[in-house]
């Protein structure tokens, strides 16, 4: 690698920084010898040690400021450590524990990371714009308008961490060079009182900008990356629920634009239920089905990651078993605060660009007496799954679990119901898997939306492999795979392509004899399988750019140079060889 900085400045770029890995003749050739200790360390040397440092910190929260602070100085020893200690370290850098680094980001605050771009600034945005990003090659952009971040919804600028966490990810498990991408903040104000009320909060102190306003400026940063980088990958994240649905559908025929809440959501949550169908229909005599339209499905929490549940699940069902649409749509019932929502008509609220969608989610009863409750709708739906992302912490009761099991077991008494409780972080799981296995005698097959760990139940002399159904664990495989393929759009087929290579991952699958195995890989699989996510998507893409022109031998060359294609540009965190050139890179 040619570099054109030295001294000083080299060891303050995170980007080329090695701190006492620099050996010897770069110390000299780069004016370093006198700045650094004497001692050349190996990166395992130095992993060693920030681990060491690390450890003695006692909190995640202090373990996550240590991690950041790291990030700041070097980023190939971070992700080195990381990938070191992926499924430790996970936890600490993305939900649960960004989640409270984001609601103490004024408090914790040292140093910017990222695209801050706020509403009254708006004028100069190209400008603000290019500062960060001319002369750069850069694939991806992770933006949110903090609106609804992770479960604990609005965080005014500190949603910034939620941009830098996925954009982690993106590198942690999906190869994807850190230089490449862009971690944006939409300042737009806040609704959140308590950051309002602080003096210390650093964002733009005034209530959320709604309507034309809104709408334009968002326009303008989405015009500003299809014209400097048109074939970026734009990844929304946490938007609220009118708006995420709105702006997905307004820029994803025109630019690869992909919200993770609905899209990576809906994909990481249909990859499991495939697998568990799978798992269950191997046991099942007749009640289950081995088709996702022989399901039933009720999901609580009809928002951002409920919709984008259901119309994937939905979608899938019309591609892979060839129902039609209005049948495929009879097989949901959503389930909001309002209690049960319209069912018949799911057709007329799916449009999840709809303007109707206040109306919508409206069309459950305000009235108490008349609504029809989450247990009332279990008992008379029987559904096979039940899936949670309300935020409703406790909602999936043992009442609602057993009214379920029950309901099933006395169809088929090989039947496993599939439950879901999806809600971020921990502390907001619709119902602990523990408690689910317990209630349903170690039946039921489970997964969540964090990680929740191995549950050990006697029954059936089991224990039980709980899976983290969160989209960290596709989304940067779906990502990875429109980049490589540099795909102008993110389309429905490449999604189910990567949530299908997902589910064949998956160890309850995999497995001669189901024996309590997960229903996904676990997180310290992830490079791996979202390298193959990635794969499947970019093979989809290809032989969709390509329509009907590749058949026979030459889809098999060009889908043989896709995972080799992939192969060689996965970024890995090790040390590259520096020589001083004047030419060479600066930032
Ligand atoms: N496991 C994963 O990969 C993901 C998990 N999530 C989690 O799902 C949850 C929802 O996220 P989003 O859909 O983005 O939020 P959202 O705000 O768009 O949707 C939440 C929905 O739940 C409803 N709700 C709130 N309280 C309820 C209650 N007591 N009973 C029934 N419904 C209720 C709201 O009215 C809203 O429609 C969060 O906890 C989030 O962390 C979201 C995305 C990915
Ligand atoms: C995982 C994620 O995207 C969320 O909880 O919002
Ligand atoms: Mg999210």
């Amino acid at each position: 690698m040619r570099l054109a900085i030295r001294g000083e400045q080299l060891l303050t770029s995170p980007r080329f920084n090695k701190g006492t890995g620099f050996p010897t003749n770069e110390r000299k050739a780069f004016g370093l010898s006198s700045r650094i200790p004497y001692r050349v360390n190996t990166i395992d040397e130095q992993c060693e040690r920030a681990y060491g440092q690390l450890r003695a910190r006692d909190t995640p929260i202090r373990k996550n400021t240590f991690l950041q602070s790291l990030k700041d100085q070097n980023w190939t020893l971070y992700y080195a450590l990381l990938s070191r200690h992926l499924k430790e370290l996970v936890p600490i850098i993305y939900t649960p524990t960004e989640g409270d680094a984001i609601a103490s980001y004024s408090h914790l605050f040292r140093r910017s990371e990222g695209l801050y771009l706020t509403f009254p600034e708006q004028d100069s945005m190209e400008q603000d714009f290019l500062e960060q990003t001319q002369g750069r090659e850069i694939d991806l952009f992770v933006c949110t308008d903090s609106e609804a971040i992770l479960g604990i919804g609005d965080q005014g600028v500190g949603g910034i961490g939620i941009s830098t966490a996925k954009s982690t990810m993106y590198t942690l498990v999906g190869g994807l060079d850190p230089s490449r991408s862009v971690s944006v903040v939409l300042d737009v104000g806040t609704n959140n009182e308590d950051l309002l009320n602080d003096p210390l909060y650093v964002g733009w102190p005034f209530s959320r900008v709604r309507g034309e306003e809104y709408d334009n400026f968002v326009d303008k940063f989405v015009q500003l990356v299809r014209k400097y980088y048109p074939h970026s990958l734009l990844h929304f994240e946490d938007f609220g629920v009118t708006n995420a649905h709105r702006i997905l559908d307004r820029y994803r025929d025109t630019h690869a634009a992909f919200n993770d809440d609905i899209q990576g959501t809906g994909a990481v949550t249909l990859a499991c239920i495939m697998a568990a169908i799978g798992v269950s229909s191997r046991s099942s005599v007749k009640g289950q089905g081995k088709r996702l339209s022989d399901q039933r499905y009720i999901i609580l929490g009809a928002g951002s990651a409920g919709m984008g549940i259901a119309v994937q699940i939905r979608d899938a069902m019309i591609t892979a078993d060839g129902v039609s649409r209005e049948a495929a749509n009879l097989r949901f019932w959503m389930v909001d605060r309002e209690g049960l929502l319209y069912h018949p008509s799911f057709e007329e609220f799916y449009r999840p660009a709809s303007e109707k969608w206040d109306e919508i989610i409206r069309v459950g009863a305000d009235d108490a007496s008349t609504r029809v409750e989450l247990l009332d709708t279990v008992k008379e739906v029987k559904p096979t799954v039940l899936i949670g992302c309300s935020t409703a912490s406790g909602a999936f009761t043992e009442e609602v679990v057993k009214a379920m099991a029950e309901a099933l077991q006395q169809e088929d008494p090989g039947t496993k119901p599939i439950i879901m409780p999806l809600s971020n972080p921990g502390k907001l799981v619709e119902a602990k898997p523990e408690d689910v296995l317990r209630w349903t005698g170690g039946r039921a097959l489970v997964a969540t939306g964090s990680p929740f760990g191995n549950v050990n139940i006697d029954i059936q002399g089991k224990e039980k492999d709980i899976a983290e159904c969160n989209n960290a664990l596709i989304y940067p495989g779906l990502g990875f795979g429109a980049i490589l393929s540099k795909s102008r759009r993110m389309t429905d087929t490449m999604l189910l392509a990567g949530a299908r290579r997902l589910a064949a991952l998956s160890p309850a699958i995999t497995s001669a004899r189901y024996a309590g195995e997960a229903l996904l890989p676990d997180f310290d699989d992830a490079p791996r399988v979202n390298f193959e996510i990635g794969v499947a998507v970019a093979e989809q893409a290809v032989v969709e750019g390509r329509e009907h022109a590749a058949d026979g031998e030459e889809k098999e060359r060009i889908l043989h140079e896709v995972r080799e294609h992939a192969a060689n540009n996965v970024w890995v965190p090790v040390y590259a060889k520096y020589i001083y050139d004047e030419g060479g890179l600066k930032e």
